[in-house]
């Protein structure tokens, strides 16, 4: 487990107790248990007065030790005395020992106090922290709820309202904000931090300064009817957010029996709770998303091999159309100069326009001041030529999808960039060996694949053929990290990770109504399972211009397993091709509000003509459950071809390219690890009988047959032999 705490007594009797345990300080067992000792040392040392706990190398802490969560959900870790008696941490080490000691403590705060991090400072008698500092309780975005007394004294220190937003949002706030929250008592500078804090608990033992034990304090916490009524409407909110999540529910339960019952009994309910939380699906799944969100960073043969990131400052962004002008926007918000190269003048405005306006969009939402827009408007330059590109460091073509068009601009990028220049395309299928096939530039050749829209979508997909060096996917990571993406890395194919996977999910819902089963059911059952809108939603939102151009290349070259239904193209026929024009697969009003349309049963009708297939009364019929299923399991099965073609290194990487890609839900933890909850022997067979019936659409993969066979898990690690990367 690791880490410590350390202790020095200086000659004012103020002990100092450090926690180490880098990188963040995070509170594992070995840290607790430390903790505990050191306290009970500092407590029985005459030389001893008052106390003062701050994290090494300006950190406070970040929290209990996420990795222990694995072995504490398997019922291990029982060997120390903090697993062994119910809330010994909550109880025995921070109410007992620290709260209730007879010399006063104080937290000073520099860096993260996060998690277990600020439950342990809440239980001193005092905060002192830097402006800097980043103070909260994010524990729900792990599926859990605070288990160190963090449901109890958070309320009773800022109120229940704010308690409440900052534990359901698991967003921190500043040392300023906590300052005005009565979170934090004083706000010093870094420098002064140890020594204001000696000061501030020789100040309460002497009386200059309040002595408090936050949990029993009662100013803060509203009285039983209003505090009812706030903790009723932050359930509705909750369960209007997040139905399919019963973590929110539990910590505002938790919250309440501290409010009716008394703190010490909140305390017992939230020891309960966690417990019950640490060993729920949405816990593992979370935590899984945790640890697999910063694996994406680590790639075998190119992250290890001590290469540093070149500087890159200026970026050129060939096309101002959404993708374009979005990725324009990510990189000016970040720092970087841009230029933007469109083709007539009109077409540069109307570019230049997009970043101007997704930048407005922020100021109007109080993210960004005038003065911030203004300095990062002044970093982008429009052109119409390539005058300007001998200067940039990196160029990201992002114009329509069309092979000839993306190759004599690559040749184009050859002759007027310098040779070190990194040359990206944005392309969201077509194979970049295709897109480089005439230049002699394969090396610095990379898919910095976005999704719309570009400055607000998470996930960057990094496409890497076997030729693109090392330095170039370094370099792109290092941009990536600093327009703050989550990259991942992947192989060179059609469709690359993201859009392979889900494509067989439009696939899977148009064969499903061609044989009877109904739009809005499906669109529905898939939105419950907690995706952000179902694959018909979808379709009309980017538009069947854009699905269909995608498709034709899948249409290609995956042939055998593609379904060719005919609706999308009858209804653009009809000019009908999504929200853009009004009416796609739901009509829709001045306010983009979707509604059902239930003229779309002619188009329905005529595609299952000209594909001969005829109505199965079955498929009107099918359960929430058989629609996911039919159309998650060809994901699942999609993923593992990707996986078995080494297109991914890890399948974590695939879960999430999934969640930040395709809004797969993280509480599920990502299509393969989705997947293993449910076993490849059962997708497996499901699989099997659908294709004997329907297709082969839905014929199982040999990855997928022999993980079936040998009862193992998706996601267990590949034979590196056959990585594409
Ligand atoms: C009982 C209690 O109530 C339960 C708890 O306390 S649960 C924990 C609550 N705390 C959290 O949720 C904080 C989780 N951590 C974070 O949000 C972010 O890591 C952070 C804001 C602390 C730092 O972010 P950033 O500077 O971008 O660095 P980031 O890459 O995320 O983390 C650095 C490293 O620390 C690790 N780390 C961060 N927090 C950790 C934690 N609480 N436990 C274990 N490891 C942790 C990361 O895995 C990463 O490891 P790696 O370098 O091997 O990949």
């Amino acid at each position: 487990m690791g880490g410590t705490t350390t202790i020095s007594v200086g000659s004012d009797g103020v002990a100092i107790i450090t926690i180490i345990n880098p990188p963040v300080n995070s509170l594992s067992f070995d840290v607790l248990n430390s903790l505990k000792e050191r306290f009970d040392q500092a407590l029985q040392r005459d030389d001893v007065k008052a106390i003062v706990v701050t994290g090494a190398k300006g950190k406070f802490s970040g929290g209990f030790d996420i990795s222990a969560f694995g072995a504490l959900q398997e019922g291990k870790a029982m060997t120390t005395g903090l697993a062994s008696k119910p809330g010994y941490v909550s109880i025995d080490i921070l109410s007992d020992t620290v709260e209730a000691a007879k010399k006063p403590s104080v937290a000073a705060i520099d860096g993260l106090a996060l998690g277990g991090g600020l439950e342990v400072a809440m239980a001193c008698h005092a905060r002192i922290a830097t402006s800097t500092a980043q103070l909260g309780l994010p524990e729900l975005q792990l599926g859990i709820i605070p288990g160190f007394g963090g449901t109890q004294r958070l309320p009773r220190l800022v109120g229940l309202a704010k308690a409440l937003e900052m534990m359901l949002t698991s967003k921190p706030v500043r040392g300023e904000e906590a300052h005005d929250l009565g979170l934090v008592d004083t706000i010093v500078s870094g420098d002064e931090l140890l020594e204001k804090a000696r000061q501030m608990a020789l100040d309460i033992l002497a009386r200059r300064k309040p002595w408090i034990s936050s949990l029993y304090r009662t100013d803060k916490i509203e009285p039983l009817g209003e505090a009812r009524e706030i903790l009723n409407f932050a359930r509705a909110q909750a369960r209007r957010q997040a139905p399919n999540l019963q973590h929110p529910q539990v910590c505002i339960d938790v919250i309440e029996e501290g409010v009716v019952s008394g703190p010490r009994a909140g305390l017992l309910k939230e020891y309960e709770s966690f417990q019950v939380l640490l060993k729920s699906d949405t816990c593992k799944s979370l935590i899984h998303v945790f640890f697999a969100q910063r694996g994406t960073t680590k790639v075998p043969g190119v992250t290890d091999l001590g290469l540093k990131p070149r500087q890159i400052k200026k970026v050129a962004v060939l096309g101002g159309g959404l993708m374009g002008s979005g990725i324009a926007t990510a990189l000016v918000l970040n720092g970087y100069e841009v230029v933007l190269k469109e083709v007539n003048q009109k077409f540069l405005d109307a570019g230049l326009g997009r970043v101007k306006a997704n930048l407005m969009s922020s100021v109007k939402k109080g993210r960004l001041t005038q003065e911030k827009f203004e300095k990062t408007m002044s970093r982008l330059k429009g052109v119409l030529d390539y005058e300007s590109f001998k200067y940039v460091d990196m160029v990201i073509e992002a114009v329509i999808e069309n092979v000839s068009l993306k190759q004599q601009i690559f040749l184009d990028l050859e002759k007027y960039c310098s040779p070190n220049c990194i040359l990206a395309s944005n392309t969201s299928t077509i194979d970049l060996n295709l897109i480089g096939e005439k230049t002699k530039s394969h090396d610095r050749i990379i898919g910095a694949h976005f999704f719309s829209p570009a400055h607000v979508m998470p996930l960057l997909e990094i496409v890497r053929t076997p030729k693109t060096s090392p330095q170039t996917v370094v370099d792109l990571l290092d941009v990536g990290k600093k327009i703050r993406k989550t990259p991942v890395v992947v192989g060179n194919c059609t469709g690359f990770a993201v859009n392979r996977m889900f494509f067989p999910y439009t696939q899977a819902a148009l064969l499903l109504v061609e044989r009877g089963a109904d739009i809005y059911k499906i669109d529905r059952a898939i939105t419950k399972f907690g995706m952000p809108m179902g694959p018909f939603r979808l379709c009309d939102l980017v538009g069947f211009g854009v699905a269909v151009a995608t498709g034709s290349q899948f249409v290609f070259n995956f042939p055998e397993r593609t379904y060719k239904s005919m609706l999308i193209p009858l209804m653009q026929e009809d000019k009908r091709a999504g929200e853009t024009t009004r009416k796609g697969f739901y009509l829709y009003n001045d306010k983009r509000k979707a509604s059902p349309d239930p003229e779309i049963t002619k188009y329905i009708e005529k595609a299952r003509e000209i594909s001969g297939i005829s109505v199965e009364p079955k498929f009107g019929k099918l359960s929430d459950k058989d629609i996911i299923e039919m159309v998650f399991f060809p994901v699942v099965n999609e993923a593992c071809r990707v996986y078995a073609e080494g297109i991914a290194v890890k399948a974590a990487d695939l879960d999430i390219a999934g969640v930040m890609g395709m809004g797969f839900p993280p509480y599920r933890g990502g299509i393969m690890f989705w997947g293993d909850s449910i076993g490849s022997k059962y997708i497996y067979e499901r699989l099997n009988e659908w294709s004997k019936m329907y297709g082969e659409f839905f014929k199982p993969c040999d990855y997928l047959a022999q993980r079936a066979t040998l009862g193992a898990p998706l996601s267990s690690p590949l034979d590196q032999g056959k990585s594409r990367l």
